[in-house]
């Protein structure tokens, strides 16, 4: 259980720090990331959101503690930790030779005993999440053949196919066209609603003001976590990202503007009118 939740969690993260190559990238930091909800994790380029979540996906040593589940992620046994937590990084490369539908069944490895072939369920589950990212019509073409969007869709199946508890993702959105930024938002909705946990570093902060949780960092440490509707939420990301948003709320969903360099007095979204003002704010 968590310090600030009364939710179960996740993960409950309380670093020390960590450094890559010699440098400090994240500072002492702590967060508690609920069971069953999604958080959004955001803030400006080089905060160390990358860098948090591929800590939180075991790729990344840290000092200080990190609980998966109730439990340190290093006791974990590597095969049930890939069954229960499922990684989809930033511009991943390799398996540009395999097939759109191998790659997907790169997935259920974590399910799989050494060398035995894929079982009717793998490939049940594989067929799904293709379906679901709407990648299935090309299976058979090779990886590298893709466009960036395409190719992103295969991969986020790669993650659906795992059937884990828990899905980190970082940039989801990239390459993906609105439409299919829609359908990704649906398919989230529909794993919380499976009880089912999703942990997204995004820069589409349009998208991540519509999670249940949004962990704001900068500056290597988490500078606020909160709901997207808090104003204290919105105080805070105007914060990081220099007062250069605005955040507005337009028919019931909230939405973060931003704008040019010149200072801006720091508005506050509940005084706003619900119009997308086309100009700089003066
Ligand atoms: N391998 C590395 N060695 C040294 N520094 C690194 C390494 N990888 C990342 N960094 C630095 O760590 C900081 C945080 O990087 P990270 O990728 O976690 O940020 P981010 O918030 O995800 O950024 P972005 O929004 O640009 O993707 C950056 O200043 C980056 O330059």
């Amino acid at each position: 259980m968590s310090r600030g939740l009364h939710l179960p969690t996740a993960f409950e993260v309380d670093l020390l720090g960590l450094s890559l190559q010699g440098q400090p990238v994240l500072k002492a930091l702590y967060t508690a990331l609920p069971r069953a909800r999604w958080t959004a994790i955001v803030g400006p380029n080089g905060a160390g959101k990358s860098t948090l979540l591929r800590a939180m996906a075991a790729l990344l040593p840290a000092q200080g503690r990190i609980d998966f589940m109730d439990k340190p992620l290093g006791d974990w046994m590597p095969k049930a930790r890939a069954r229960a937590l499922s990684w989809l990084g930033q511009n991943e490369s390799g398996g540009d030779d395999l097939s759109a539908y191998e790659v997907v069944m790169l997935g259920r490895l974590p399910h799989q005993a050494w060398l035995a072939p894929p079982t009717a369920e793998d490939h049940e589950a594989v067929a799904q999440a293709m379906r679901r990212t709407q990648c299935w019509d090309w299976r058979e073409r090779r990886l590298q053949r893709l466009s960036g969007g395409e190719r992103q869709r295969v991969l986020l199946a790669r993650a659906l196919a795992v059937r884990a508890e828990v899905l980190l993702m970082d940039e989801p959105l990239a390459h993906l066209d609105p439409p299919h930024q829609a359908d990704w938002l649906d398919c989230v909705r529909e794993l919380v609603a499976q009880d089912r946990t999703v942990i997204s570093v995004l820069h589409e902060l349009n998208v991540a003001l519509q999670a249940d949780e949004l962990v704001v960092m900068a500056d290597g440490q988490v500078h606020h976590q909160g709901a997207p509707g808090d104003p204290a939420t919105h105080r805070a990301l105007q914060a990081v990202f220099d007062d250069r948003l605005q955040i507005l709320q337009v028919q019931g969903q909230w939405i973060a503007l931003p704008f040019g360099a010149r200072p801006s007095p720091p508005t506050h979204a509940g005084d706003l009118a619900p119009v997308l003002p086309l100009r700089r704010p003066a």
